[in-house]
């Protein structure tokens, strides 16, 4: 007999702190929290990392120390996925492609295959990435066992177009890594429940914690149902957050307030 799909997925954020262009450091520290997220009493069924985990903003050497081609840090993601059978979201590293620097997610399935790679379509001018990184060219969505998933990074939660077009496609959870400092914790928090409630899907948003530089990243990674109902919230220490996504709900919100079906697209574009 096939194995049944379960009702709810278990999911968990790693909200940890990221070293100032130190690679090896964070791949370390990285894949620590990812064992110790693992090893939880109820497994999670995926694992979601932050933005720019590998490098941190160090936009100044970024050439030097960005994931060259993209090969050592999805292959080690892809490993951990494998050898431990749970779906990885791989927040997004800094990749250097044929000479251009992208801000990447990487995903991948519980036997390590990959099943999406995004690259951040909207680049943060006020910390100068447009003048370091390359912008990503295509929305991205994929699928975690039934459940579709849409990809966004930090600043994209700012275009309510991107999530509503993952959403048009189907997407029922949004994932959001990030390194979103002080002073815009209201942004962030008024940003992610309004993506939840006004697609009815998930969010599920994880951000990183600790200063660099003068910039201090304020944690609060949340996972959010699509009843804008916040499932779990981090503090501003590093933590591993847990929380469950039931299969159903979004379902079940669009019926009980049937947005997409009320949408006037012939009046709005
Ligand atoms: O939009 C913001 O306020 C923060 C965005 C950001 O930090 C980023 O995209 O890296």
């Amino acid at each position: 007999m096939g194995e049944q799909v379960k009702s709810e997925m278990n999911i968990a954020v790693v909200q940890a702190y990221v070293e100032l262009g130190d690679p090896d450091a964070n791949l370390k520290r990285m894949l620590d929290l990812m064992e110790k997220a693992a090893s939880a009493e109820e497994k999670p069924d995926v694992i979601v990392l932050p933005e720019m985990w590998n490098t941190g903003y160090a936009l100044d050497r970024i050439r030097d120390i960005a994931d060259p081609e993209g090969r050592r840090l999805p292959e080690q993601l892809s490993a951990f996925a494998r050898s431990h059978g749970i779906q990885v979201v791989g927040g997004s590293i800094a990749e250097n492609i044929g000479g251009q620097i992208y801000n990447s997610m990487y995903v991948f399935g519980r036997n390590g295959e990959q099943l999406a790679k995004y690259s951040k379509i909207h680049l943060f001018r006020l910390m100068d990435e447009e003048k370091h990184l390359q912008a990503g060219e295509q929305v991205v969505s994929f699928e975690l066992e039934g459940i579709t998933a849409g990809a966004s990074i930090c600043y994209d939660i700012r275009f309510p177009e991107l999530s509503r077009t993952l959403a048009l496609a189907g997407a029922q959870v949004l994932f959001v890594p990030a390194q979103w400092p002080h002073p815009r914790l209201h942004h962030w928090r008024t940003l992610l429940m309004a993506r939840a409630i006004e697609n009815q899907m998930y969010v599920v948003a994880c951000n990183r914690v600790g200063t660099s530089g003068d910039t201090d990243f304020f944690g609060h990674s949340m996972i959010i149902d699509p009843w804008g109902e916040i499932v779990a919230e981090g503090g501003e220490e590093e933590v591993i957050l847990t929380g469950k996504i039931d299969r159903a709900l979004p379902g079940e919100v669009r019926q009980r307030i049937p947005v997409f079906e009320d949408r006037r697209p012939r009046l709005y574009f």
